[in-house]
């Protein structure tokens, strides 16, 4: 495996969206090999829980678990505190809380790192629109004025102001968050689709190539792996896509 393939193996989470951890593993043995990223997401999560985290992580994967908190400011640290015990890499929260809440993510992992000195610190993330949100659904449902540019910028703002590392959003928006916060300010997205793939519910969506053109540091595919006739293959198409781009 050469050090390029690696890297770019890196970039690519794989959403392991499944009602239970026998199903997961499943894909997880697959794909054994390639040194991708595995997220956990609510409905594996709501299932198999920290059990399943704490297999993955034995298993040598690095982990994002993505359980996109939006709550008060003290329910949201004392949620970030849990989830950084579990060694995860990587999590989330909705920006929509607000500068309050963001930093109370903060300070949750913090306090979990100074209570015990072998975890690792990890990468927080806040959601700025759902890549299923599109410019309509943004005006019309949510009451959000303007471009979703503008609402996508605005939050990655916010997320930069409290001191987290990145946010998620679509791949369109990255040069645009890239430019206003910084090249180092993380980037994960998801609404990823090779050209030809279903869009499903997802609405602001680029291939996994376009992806990595526009700068994204991380990409977010679900369905096109695990919906695929042959998994591995799909992903392995991915990654070359990537490394292409
Ligand atoms: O935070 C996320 O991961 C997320 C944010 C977002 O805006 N859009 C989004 O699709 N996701 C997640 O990314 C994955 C995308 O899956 P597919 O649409 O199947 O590729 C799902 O697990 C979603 O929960």
């Amino acid at each position: 495996m050469n050090q390029a393939y690696k890297e770019m193996a890196g970039r690519l989470i794989v959403a392991l969206d499944y009602p239970d951890a026998t199903q997961a593993l499943g894909l997880v043995e697959q794909l054994q090999g390639i040194p991708c990223y595995m997220k956990v997401g609510m409905q594996l999560f709501y299932a198999a829980g920290p059990d399943f985290v704490r297999e993955l992580k034995d298993r040598g994967y690095s982990v994002f678990l993505d359980l996109k908190m939006h709550d008060i400011p003290n329910t949201v640290k004392g949620g970030a505190e849990s989830i950084t015990r579990l060694g995860v890499d990587m999590f989330n929260v909705h920006a929509a809380g607000g500068t309050q809440m963001l930093q109370a993510a903060y300070e949750g992992m913090t306090a979990a790192l100074v209570s015990d000195d072998t975890l690792s610190k990890p990468i927080i993330i806040a959601v700025t629109q759902l890549t299923s949100t599109s410019q309509t659904v943004l005006n019309e449902q949510i009451g959000i004025e303007g471009t979703i540019q503008d609402a996508v910028v605005k939050y990655a703002k916010l997320t930069a102001s409290a001191g987290l590392n990145g946010v998620v959003a679509s791949a369109q928006e990255v040069p645009l968050i890239s430019k206003t916060c910084g090249k180092e300010f993380i980037t994960v997205t998801p609404g990823i689709r090779p050209a030809g793939s279903a869009i499903g519910d997802q609405s602001r969506v680029l291939t996994p190539g376009e992806a990595i053109q526009q700068g994204s540091h991380y990409i977010v595919v679900g369905r096109p792996i695990t919906a695929a006739n042959n998994p591995r293959e799909a992903a392995e198409q991915i990654i070359k896509e990537m490394m292409e781009a």
